[in-house]
């Protein structure tokens, strides 16, 4: 492993180098594993503790197939679905591999009893499958998480549709919080060449997915002056969907818990805010009854904000929570996209106020494989940012999703995987000088 590094961190190792160089047998990951399933059996879900079921274990790399890549990870993120695999809810990821090892001969690799957990990495093509010729050892990539085999035409318009659309590192093996990782070579992106390797592994699944949901036609297809309610507008996918909303013209309404994270908002450009922890909204009397009464004192505050006016687009994914409030405050014709349900997902809303005003709930997953690129060229161009808060060392990655667990982290969390430390691997210094203080705006705050 240390030629690897070697290699990545030298200025004049070429293609043919990195070739060269053997592989080792084995390499540091982070797994759960399949006989700790029933571990937090009992336990209400923010008690189940991710530093106890994410382990750094020695693990045989895998095999190479038709259409992969293996990829030296230099760094990667913690995204909410590896929190979801740690505390083994909605479901153990492990029937998801199950599944998955079921369809062919060389899926049966990922039905293993751990489970290399991440999706995202920044890092260095170390080798290419047959069948692989738009990248080579050495590249230096960073990569989407939307695995597809695209056998069948369901997929064929929109790469998500693909009856074998997976989540790399949720519901396949071999993902991003390793020393290495294995990809379809249709995830490889180019990394942009203004970021160190921990800024550029930050993005990816968030600024993908805010931007099939909030900008893509197949999501609410924002245009300039909507008015964009965005919960958790300083989260993982909120720090994104503000950006979206403000490069795009239109104007976001942000909801977070803090006067800090209100900071964060008004920093990145936003005007309206809503601190819902200091306003005390209560959407829900009792674990079974909603307080219409709060929805109402919740579309008031919006319209004292926006100046009268009601919401075009809801940014939604707390879910259970928050979806009756969403469907109430958006406007007549407006748009309610959901890509998740942190707070529960049997949601609960008033349809009088869906069919009566005419709105729209749309579903939203990930991104499709041009959405990813698109929203990989933004970040390129400096017109996204990454809203990297905290870096973490690969052992230290369960306390890391513990804070995300939490809610005690801001924008994205970072874990070094083979990067010795942080600040390496920028390539463009001019176009980072340009844009340094929005690449650093969630450091360390
Ligand atoms: C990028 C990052 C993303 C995120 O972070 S997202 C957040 C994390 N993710 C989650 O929380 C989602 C976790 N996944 C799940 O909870 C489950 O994954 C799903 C609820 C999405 C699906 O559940 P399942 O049990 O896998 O699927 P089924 O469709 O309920 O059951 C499969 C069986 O049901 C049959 N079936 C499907 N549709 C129908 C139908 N319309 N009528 C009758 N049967 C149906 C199938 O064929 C199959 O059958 P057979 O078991 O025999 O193979
Ligand atoms: N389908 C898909 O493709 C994707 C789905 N997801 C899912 O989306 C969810 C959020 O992910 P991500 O943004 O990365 O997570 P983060 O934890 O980084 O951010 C979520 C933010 O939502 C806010 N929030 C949490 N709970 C509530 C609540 N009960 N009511 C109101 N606001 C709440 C918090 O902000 P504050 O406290 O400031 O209000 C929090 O910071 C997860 O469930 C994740 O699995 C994520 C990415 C892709």
């Amino acid at each position: 492993m240390k030629d690897i590094l070697d290699a990545i961190q030298s200025k004049d190792a070429t293609s043919a180098d990195f070739a060269a160089l053997p592989l080792p047998d084995s390499y540091r990951a982070i797994t759960v594993h399949k006989d700790e399933t029933e571990m937090f059996a009992g336990l209400e879900t923010r008690d189940k503790d991710p530093r106890k079921s994410i382990h750094l274990d020695e693990v045989p790399v895998p095999e190479l197939g038709p259409g992969e890549a293996l990829v030296a990870v230099m760094a990667s993120s913690v995204n909410y679905n590896s929190v979801w695999t740690s505390i083994f809810e909605p479901l153990s990821t492990f029937g998801f591999l199950e599944r998955y090892g079921r369809t062919n001969e060389l899926a049966k690799r990922h039905d293993l009893p751990y489970h290399i957990i991440g999706s995202d990495l920044a890092g260095v093509v170390l080798r290419t499958g047959p069948g692989v010729n738009a990248w080579k050892p050495g590249d230096e990539v960073v990569a989407h998480c939307l695995s597809v085999e695209l056998e069948s035409s369901d997929g064929h318009n929109d790469t998500m549709l693909d009856p074998e659309q997976r989540i790399w590192g949720f519901e396949t093996n071999f993902g991003g919080l390793a020393e290495i990782a294995l990809v379809k070579s249709n995830q490889l992106m180019p990394k942009p060449a203004h970021l160190s390797w921990e800024e550029a592994a930050a993005p990816g699944l968030v600024n993908s997915t805010a931007y099939r949901q909030l900008v893509s036609r197949n999501g609410a297809g924002m245009k300039q002056g909507d008015n964009v309610l965005i919960w958790g507008a300083s989260g993982g996918l909120g720090s994104y969907a503000t950006q979206f909303a403000l490069a795009g013209g239109a104007n976001p309404i942000c909801v977070v818990s803090s006067p800090q994270k209100a900071e964060i908002c008004r920093s990145m450009g936003a005007e309206a805010i809503i601190d819902r922890n200091a306003e005390g909204y209560r959407f829900w009397k009792d674990e079974r009854t909603q307080d219409p009464k709060e929805w109402k004192r919740f579309g008031k505050r919006i319209r004292e904000l926006t100046g009268g006016e009601d919401i075009d687009i809801v940014f939604e994914h707390p879910g259970r929570e928050t979806f009756g409030a969403s469907v109430y405050v958006t406007r007549k014709g407006g748009t309610i996209t959901t890509c998740a349900s942190t707070s529960g997902y049997l949601h609960e809303y008033d349809n009088r106020y869906l069919w009566m005003s005419l709105k729209r709930i749309i579903g939203s997953h990930f991104a499709n494989y041009r959405e990813a690129w698109e929203a990989n060229r933004l970040i390129a161009k400096g017109k996204i940012h990454p809203t990297l808060s905290k870096v973490y060392s690969l052992q230290d990655t369960g306390q890391a999703a513990y804070d995300v667990h939490r809610n005690l982290h801001q924008g994205k969390v970072g874990v070094l995987c083979l990067a010795p430390e942080e600040g390496l691997g920028v390539r463009d210094q001019e176009t980072r000088a340009k844009h340094i203080d929005a690449i650093n705006r969630f450091r360390n705050v």
